[in-house]
């Protein structure tokens, strides 16, 4: 199997690209669809968030409210290090998990 990475800055045309491959028949796995599971209420991921950036940054229904984590974290790139590390052994596990099960149900 053959991993190949696709980044980019914010609206560089990551989604487009990796449509087109998706189309041309190549499994995808979108980091971004990842890093909001790893956000989701009383996952591992949250709770470190939480403990970094406090409940403000709660909606009332206790999910992140990413919208706004996304201004504290693309304004200041020291809090955009806490917030990678605190997702980052989530987000490493979770795409680990994903790769391995897309190489068992594969033949790329
Ligand atoms: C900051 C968050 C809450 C903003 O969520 P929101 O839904 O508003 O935006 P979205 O996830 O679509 O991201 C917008 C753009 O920023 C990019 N981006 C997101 N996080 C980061 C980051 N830590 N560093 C650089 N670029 C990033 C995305 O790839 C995308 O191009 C969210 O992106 C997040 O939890 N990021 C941390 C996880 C991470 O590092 N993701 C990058 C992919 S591994
Ligand atoms: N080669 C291109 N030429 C012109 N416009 C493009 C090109 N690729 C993508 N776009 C447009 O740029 C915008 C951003 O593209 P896209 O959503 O694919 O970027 P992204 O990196 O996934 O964004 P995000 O940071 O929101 O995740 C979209 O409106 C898309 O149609």
């Amino acid at each position: 199997m053959r991993l190949i990475g696709l980044t980019g800055g914010i609206a560089s045309g990551k989604s487009t690209v990796s449509k087109e491959l998706h189309i041309q028949g190549l499994p995808i796995i979108d980091a971004d669809k990842i890093a909001h599971a790893a956000l989701r209420k009383g996952t591992w991921g949250w709770m470190r968030v939480v403990a970094t950036f406090g409940r403000d940054i709660l909606r009332e229904d206790g999910e992140v409210n990413r919208a706004q984590l996304g201004e504290i974290v693309f304004a200041d790139s020291a809090k955009r290090k806490q917030l990678n590390s605190s997702l980052s052994l989530s987000l490493s596990l979770l795409s680990l998990s994903l790769s391995l099960v897309m190489h068992m149900h594969t033949h790329f």
